[in-house]
């Protein structure tokens, strides 16, 4: 099984999905012959045609609305927001037409063929243009998937999975994991189901739930917990919506406590979601309140990046605390 990087799984991912069905379409900002900012999209337009793989304006309302109207005429767009940070003019389009397309046309039409890629997340000093993680926003929107890989392996049957699901997907890829992050990943075609979580590692003590580049950050943090002699349960959420409760409820039932991790600010974060659930589903089980460690209730800082982002050593610390509280 060859060696890759998180890119290449995507873009060998998006190469099977545009060769098995010519109705896909990838477009967005230098997505063409530049192969996108990071590269995604390389060699995608020179195999399969201008029609097929080309550069948008810099305008994501448009990109979104476009693809809208592509998919519900039965085209299989995969666009691409150059930044997640950049979704936010697009807001509209997703949150009102993409998300209720089905619902308000009484089924007649759908976008369901839709998949909307975007790099996200800090750790690459980006700064507050380039570092953030809007995946809450979208969670509030029934309608929508959310779909975040933790590794190339999943990004590649993840993406598969999302561009062949009948309901529109964000997809957001951990940008600092893009090059950072390798691994085996078959060269076949293959799915990962959506609305799954993933037990990581089995343990007993404490359950740890993260996604996207988060999941490494928590096997650091678990190392060390390990040392102190907690055993710990780690779950990679995967998508986050529709969420997979019950295997986050399994595994509180078991071990009676829970530490939830995500970059972006506490605040408002899909934690709390993820908190509220789980003490209504387990509130007689728990040992200890529900711990979160995110990022800060601030804009991402420009040079305060380690300062902000939630490491593994914060999330020892709530480890320790849940299970000393
Ligand atoms: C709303 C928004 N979308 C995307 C970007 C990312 N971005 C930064 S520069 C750039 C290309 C700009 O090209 P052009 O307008 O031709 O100006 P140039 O820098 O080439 O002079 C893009 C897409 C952004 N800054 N803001």
């Amino acid at each position: 099984m060859p060696n890759m990087n998180m890119l290449q799984a995507i873009n060998q991912a998006l190469d099977i999905a545009m060769a098995e069905d010519d109705k896909v379409l990838c477009f967005g900002e230098d997505v063409g012959s530049f192969g996108g900012v990071f590269r995604a999209t390389s060699h995608l337009q020179e195999k399969y045609g201008h029609a097929r793989c080309f550069n948008t304006p810099i305008v994501e309302q448009g990109i979104v609305g476009f693809a809208n109207g592509l998919a519900s005429q039965g085209s299989v767009p995969v666009a691409e927001i150059q930044f997640a940070d950049y979704i936010f003019p697009a807001f509209d389009q997703l949150v009102n037409e993409t998300a209720k397309f089905r619902y308000r046309s009484g089924d007649l039409f759908n976008v369901g063929g839709l998949t909307l890629r975007a790099p996200y997340g800090g750790g690459i000093a980006g700064g507050h243009y380039h570092s953030q993680s809007p995946e809450a926003y979208f969670a509030h929107t029934p309608g929508l998937k959310i779909v975040i890989p933790r590794n190339p392996y999943e990004a590649k049957g993840l993406l598969l999975a999302s561009i062949r699901d009948p309901d529109p997907v964000l997809f957001f890829e951990p940008k600092r994991l893009y090059r950072a992050s390798t691994g085996e990943v078959p060269e076949e075609d293959y799915q990962l189901p959506l609305g799954e979580a993933a037990v990581t590692r089995e343990g007993s003590d404490v359950t740890l739930v993260g996604w996207g580049a988060q999941m490494e950050v928590i096997e650091r943090a678990v190392e060390l917990a390990e040392k102190d002699g907690i055993s710990c349960e780690v779950i990679d959420l995967r998508t986050i919506l529709p969420w997979d409760e019950d295997t986050i409820v399994d595994s509180v039932l078991k071990t009676g406590r829970l530490v939830v991790t995500h970059e972006a600010p506490r605040t408002g974060g899909f934690a709390g979601e993820i908190a509220a659930t789980v003490q209504e589903r387990c509130f007689l089980y728990l040992e200890s309140p529900v711990m979160r460690v995110t990022g800060l209730d601030t804009p991402f800082p420009q040079t305060l990046e380690k300062e902000y982002l939630p490491d593994h050593l914060k999330i020892h610390e709530a480890i320790r605390a849940s299970v000393n509280f």
